[in-house]
């Protein structure tokens, strides 16, 4: 058995950045920048109004100076000539501020009669002029890599790139294992249950930016486990659910070996989560999950999304804990890390009184996982312990 951070370095070291390919802007959300994006403007591209008013000269600015308007600039259409002594331009919000004004006085602040206005009110410092290329330069870039957020988006259409170079999304192929599962809306035996976390972590994988290909359920015999692995050919990671205890039907680290694998570890001191397995598969990096459900998701958490975040190319970003006073005792820890389900409420973090790793109503509703070190004492209620947000 390793230690967590072990096999988390092992997992990384199995990952390598995927391919880049080129993407519309439209595609861009989600996906990881591969090369830095250089602006191919400034912006504003020109000194613009900040606000609907005058543009006039700062030096003509007196109480009650009263000015000839002699034009208009309009967002979208500029005026062409230049503001003299005792001259404004009525100007709109977003237009080109011209020549010979340096200030802009909002219509608020001014009464007009015909073609003349008069300051009516003590106008402040406030230039109301956003100058060129305060926002951003042409050349100025937007480094990668980086996960593209809705607002980076704009970023990357106001520096007019219709498109991207991304990392390409990794391909996962989840294979459930175990003759007791069917697939929700079936009719399950007598002895069966419904494959769920397969569904879970397909939206896992696609929250990280993943593909998920989920296969039919394979049943436990060797000859039909080899197959599901023939139909995970050519994904990026494969993911196996289940099989992977020391139980007589429990194929997978077989099979895969029989297949090639080439194990990296096998059984990590966590608690859900101690059978997993990862290892490279030809062209392949393959995790072999616990079956239950709890154990598959929290193992997914731990190990899943950091190889996903580094095929698509980001540096590992160990997740920082929070921490939180406990709002019930808990017991000592015995030697793996364990990462209990909690819910967190006002003052505090509260365990779930049970936490067996297959249940999926607790899992659904925690919101937290406590983490627990190897050997952490008995903890009271109040004292404060580390947790991860899920
Ligand atoms: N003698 C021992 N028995 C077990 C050990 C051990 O160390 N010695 N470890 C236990 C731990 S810890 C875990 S975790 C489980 C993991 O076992 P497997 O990975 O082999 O998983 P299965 O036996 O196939 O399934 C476990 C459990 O989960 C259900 N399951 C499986 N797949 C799905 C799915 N896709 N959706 C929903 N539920 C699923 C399955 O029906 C079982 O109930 O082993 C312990 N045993
Ligand atoms: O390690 Mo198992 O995942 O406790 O249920």
């Amino acid at each position: 058995m390793i230690s967590v951070s072990d096999a988390l370095e092992n997992v990384l070291a199995l990952c390598a950045p995927l391919p880049t390919e080129t993407v519309p802007l439209r595609a861009a959300h989600g996906r990881v920048l591969a090369r830095d994006a250089l602006a191919r403007r400034d912006q504003p591209p020109f000194a613009a109004s900040a606000m609907d008013g005058y543009a006039l000269r700062s030096a003509d600015c007196a109480p009650g100076a009263s000015f000839a308007v002699v034009g208009e600039s309009a967002a979208g259409h500029g005026f062409d000539g230049t503001v003299g002594t005792g001259q404004t331009v009525r100007i709109f919000t977003g237009a080109p501020v011209p020549a010979g004004a340096d200030r802009v006085v909002i219509q608020e602040d001014v009464t007009r009669a015909g073609d003349r206005i008069t300051l009516s009110a003590p106008i402040g410092d406030n230039t109301n002029i956003r100058p060129a290329g305060g926002d951003f330069r042409a050349g100025d870039r937007l480094e990668a890599p980086r996960r593209l957020t809705p607002r980076d988006v704009v970023l990357l259409a106001a520096m007019n790139l219709p498109e991207v170079e991304v990392y390409r999304r990794p391909e996962v192929a989840l294979i459930a294992t175990g003759d007791e599962l069917v697939m929700p809306g079936e009719e399950p035996g007598p002895s069966q249950i419904i494959a769920s976390n397969t569904f879970g972590l397909a939206a896992m994988v696609e929250a990280a930016g993943g593909v998920a290909r989920v296969l039919p359920i394979a049943p436990d015999d060797e000859p039909l486990l080899r197959q599901s692995f023939a139909l995970a050919g050519g994904a990026d990671l494969i993911v196996t659910i289940g099989g992977a205890s020391v139980g007589d039907h429990d194929l997978v680290g077989k099979v895969a070996a029989d297949l090639g694998l080439a194990r990296a570890f096998y059984k990590v001191a966590m608690r859900p989560g101690k059978p997993l397995m990862a290892g490279r598969m030809g062209g392949s990096v393959m995790l072999g999950l616990p079956g239950n459900p709890v154990s598959s998701m929290v193992t997914a958490q731990v190990f899943m999304l950091p190889a996903l975040a580094a095929m698509q190319g980001l540096p590992p970003a160990p997740p920082v804990p929070q921490s939180a006073p406990l709002l019930e005792d808990v017991a000592a820890n015995g030697p793996r890390t364990h990462y209990m389900r909690a819910i967190r409420e006002a003052g505090g973090i509260r365990p779930f009184a049970s936490q067996d790793s297959s249940l999926v109503s607790i899992l659904s509703r925690a919101d937290a996982l406590i983490l627990r070190p190897p050997h952490d004492p008995a903890r009271r209620r109040g004292e404060p312990v580390d947790y991860l947000a899920i």
